[in-house]
C-alpha cells in the first residue's frame, strides 16, 4: 500500500500552514484547533510496537447549571485482516483476534468506555466472491459464538461496552444468516443485537446473496455510559435509518462499515454522510471503515464486462467522529490499522437541540401524511407544469 495516499489530513498538513491551515480547519472541520487529547506514553509505545495509529480528540460541551457533565470516552478500531484468505477459517479468525486484542488493550489502558469495530470485523469481506464456502463458516451465534465469548472477557476486564459487527448464524431460526451488530455490556452480558437494515446491491457488494434485510427495527441500547445505536454500513445512505435511531433517543450512533474508494463505496461521500447524520439528528456519530486489500483465492467478475479480479479494491479506513454540532475530528489513516478515541460530553446533544431546534421544526406529521400517499398504488407525484391551471 506504499503508493496509496496516506490520509486527507496528511495532504492538508503537507501543503498548508499558518493562517491557511487555521482557516481550512475552521471551515472544514468546524474548529481551528482539533483539541487533541494527550495519550499515555505506554499507549503510544504499544501502538508503535504493534504498528497501529492511535489518536484522541475532545468534544466538550458548555458547562450547565443543573446537570453535571456527562463525559464518555468512546473508541473505534479500524484494521486489515490478519491472515491470507486461503488459510483455514479458524486460523484467519484467530489472526484477527490477536491483532485486535493489542488495540483493545490500549483502549482499555486509556479508559475507553465504549468501543466499536468495523463491519464484520472478524472475517474477510468475502461476499464479492458470491461463493458460499468457506465464507458462510465464519458465521456464529450472536449470543454464544466464539467472537462474543472472546469480547465478553475484554468487556469485563476493561468495564467497556463493545459493539461487535459479525455474520450471525441464527440457529434457533433454521440456521439463517444475518449481518448483525452485537452489543456487549461492560458486565460481559449481551445487551442486545441489531441486524443491518439496508443491504447493498451495488458493485461487488453481493451481500444480498447471503442475508436479507434486518428485522430488528431501530433499537437503542441503554448502556451504563449512554444510549447507543448501530447503523450498519449501507444504512448510512438512508436518512430515515439515521433518523429513527434519533427518534428512539440515541446519543451516539456507530456506523461500522466496509467500503472502498470506487463508485460502489464512494470515498467522497464518506466524509459527509455520518457527519450530516450527526448534524440533522443532534447526536454523536462514529464512522468506521476497514483497511487494506483482501485478495481471495478465486477470481470473480463485477458483471461489467471488465476482466475478472481477486479483490474488491482498497478499503480506505478514514474512520472519524462527529459531534451533534457538526464539528468533526481528523480521521484515521486510509491505509493503517488504528484506534481513534473521542472524549465527548453527551450534554452537547441537548444543548444543540435547544439551540438549533431541528427536532422542534422537523414537521413529522407532514411527512407521515406525504409518505403514506407516496405508498399508495395510485400515487401521482406532486409536479407542477407551466401550463397547469
Ligand atoms: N458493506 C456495505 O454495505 N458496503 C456497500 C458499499 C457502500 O455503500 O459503502
Amino acid at each position: 500500500m506504499d503508493n496509496e495516499t496516506q490520509s486527507l489530513e496528511a495532504i492538508i498538513e503537507n501543503n498548508l500552514s499558518g493562517r491557511d491551515l487555521d482557516e481550512f480547519n475552521r471551515i472544514y472541520y468546524g474548529r481551528k484547533n482539533h483539541l487533541e487529547v494527550k495519550l499515555k506514553d505506554s499507549s503510544l509505545a504499544a501502538a508503535k510496537e504493534a504498528d497501529f495509529e492511535v489518536a484522541a480528540y475532545a468534544f466538550p460541551a458548555k458547562k450547565e447549571q443543573t446537570r453535571p457533565p456527562r463525559i464518555v470516552k468512546v473508541g473505534v478500531i479500524q484494521h486489515s485482516i490478519g491472515a491470507p484468505t486461503d488459510r483455514p477459517v479458524n486460523e484467519q479468525k484467530k489472526a484477527i483476534f490477536d491483532k485486535v486484542k493489542k488495540i483493545i488493550d490500549v483502549a482499555g489502558q486509556e479508559g475507553v468506555n465504549i468501543i466499536c469495530f468495523q463491519e464484520l470485523w472478524n472475517m474477510p469481506f468475502a461476499f464479492c466472491t458470491r461463493e458460499k464456502q468457506p465464507w458462510c463458516e465464519f458465521a456464529e451465534s450472536a449470543e454464544e459464538g466464539p467472537t462474543t465469548r472472546f469480547l465478553r472477557e475484554l468487556a469485563m476486564k476493561y468495564s467497556m461496552v463493545i459493539v461487535s459487527s459479525i455474520l450471525e448464524r441464527d440457529e434457533k431460526h433454521a440456521d439463517i444468516l444475518w449481518n448483525t451488530a452485537v452489543v456487549i455490556s461492560d458486565s460481559g452480558n449481551v445487551i442486545g443485537k441489531h441486524r443491518k437494515n439496508h443491504i447493498p446491491r451495488v458493485g461487488d457488494f453481493n451481500e444480498s446473496n447471503y442475508y436479507m434485510e434486518g428485522n430488528t427495527g431501530h433499537p437503542v441500547f441503554a448502556t451504563r455510559y449512554g444510549k447507543i445505536a448501530v447503523n450498519i454500513c449501507f444504512g448510512r445512505h438512508h436518512v430515515l435509518n439515521w433518523m429513527m435511531f434519533g427518534q428512539n433517543g440515541a446519543e451516539i450512533v456507530f456506523n461500522p462499515s466496509a467500503t472502498i474508494a470506487a463508485e460502489a463505496g464512494s470515498e467522497y461521500m464518506w466524509n459527509i454522510e455520518a457527519r450530516n447524520a450527526a448534524i440533522t439528528n443532534c447526536y454523536f456519530t462514529a464512522a468506521i471503515n476497514r483497511v487494506g486489500y483482501e485478495e481471495f483465492p478465486n477470481e470473480f467478475t463485477s458483471a461489467d464486462g471488465k476482466p475478472a479480479h481477486k479483490d474488491l479494491g482498497l478499503f480506505y479506513g478514514s474512520s472519524y467522529f462527529c459531534g451533534p454540532d457538526g464539528v468533526r475530528c481528523p480521521g484515521l489513516s486510509r491505509t493503517k490499522d488504528g484506534l481513534l478515541i473521542a472524549v465527548m460530553d453527551l450534554n452537547m446533544n441537548r444543548q444543540i437541540k435547544d439551540r438549533r431546534c431541528y427536532y422542534m421544526t422537523q414537521r413529522l406529521d407532514m411527512y407521515v401524511n406525504s409518505l403514506s400517499r407516496v405508498l399508495d398504488l395510485e400515487y401521482k407525484p406532486q409536479v407542477v407544469h407551466e401550463n397547469d391551471k
